[in-house]
């Protein structure tokens, strides 16, 4: 059993297209969770251009299931993570400025500072994961750190999965075998969407959570489309 966890940053995209509270983020954590999945998780990025600082603390009081914090670890969100204490923070090595998350940790140069970060949560009872790409050093560097989970960095995978499959699981299934064979629980994420997701679970072994966004909001998109339009035309006769 794999748990979907549904990134919501591209509703708070949405809504700070408008300025007002459409659509309105919590609610929408309401309804995914109403839905059946498993998990929300936020990325929160320094210039909250799309979920906010206020936006995680209004959702923690109201997310019943599994809360996933996703986040470059420096001082303001360090702080944000351990005043809300979400059931899951995700470390991920973002510079400032990119447009999305494009790589993951060098577990080996970085391995003290993810160490203190890693107490740091632990100690107040937040389960860690940290976002690597699907190397075997990254994965033996990670337990070094303490964490609990890894996050695999489907990215690659993604775009291997249009040209050969198979090749494109490889690293991503051994990577997962070494992760729990030193014991580290299994995430994955990046990219995931429908076209890929079932082929990538039936060929992960281990495979704890994934949490998907950007392809999850555009196809309930194209699939909502269909029946909101034949509202509009029905109002309109
Ligand atoms: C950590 C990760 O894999 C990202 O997918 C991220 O959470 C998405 O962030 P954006 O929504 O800002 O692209
Ligand atoms: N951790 C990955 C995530 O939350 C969602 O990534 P994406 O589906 O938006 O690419």
């Amino acid at each position: 059993m794999t748990r979907l966890s549904v990134n919501i940053n591209k509703i708070a995209t949405l809504r700070n297209a408008r300025g007002g509270n459409v659509p309105n983020v919590v609610e929408a954590a309401q309804n995914i969770e109403a839905f059946g999945a498993e998990g929300i998780t936020v990325h929160p990025r320094p210039d909250e251009r799309h979920i906010r600082y206020q936006d995680v603390r209004d959702l923690v009081n109201v997310v019943q299931t599994e809360f996933n914090i996703e986040g470059n670890p420096n001082p303001e969100f360090m702080e944000l993570v351990l005043q809300n204490k979400p059931a899951q923070v995700t470390l991920v090595p973002d510079a400032e400025d990119v447009l999305t998350s494009n790589a993951g940790w060098d577990t080996i140069k970085h391995k003290s500072f993810l160490q203190e970060v890693i107490q740091s949560f632990k100690a107040e009872g937040i389960r860690t994961s940290i976002f690597v790409n699907p190397d075997k050093k990254w994965i033996e560097g990670a337990k070094a750190t303490g964490t609990d989970r890894i996050e695999l960095y489907t990215e690659a995978f993604a775009v291997g999965f249009q040209h050969d499959k198979n090749e494109a699981i490889k690293p991503y299934a051994e990577c997962a075998e070494l992760a729990h064979h030193l014991g580290l629980g299994i995430n994955a994420g990046h990219d995931l969407s429908l076209q890929n997701i079932q082929f990538f679970k039936q060929n992960m072994p281990y495979l704890d959570e994934v949490s998907i966004g950007h392809a999850l909001i555009a196809e309930s998109l194209y699939e909502g489309l269909e029946s909101v339009i034949k509202k509009y035309l029905e109002f309109l006769k």
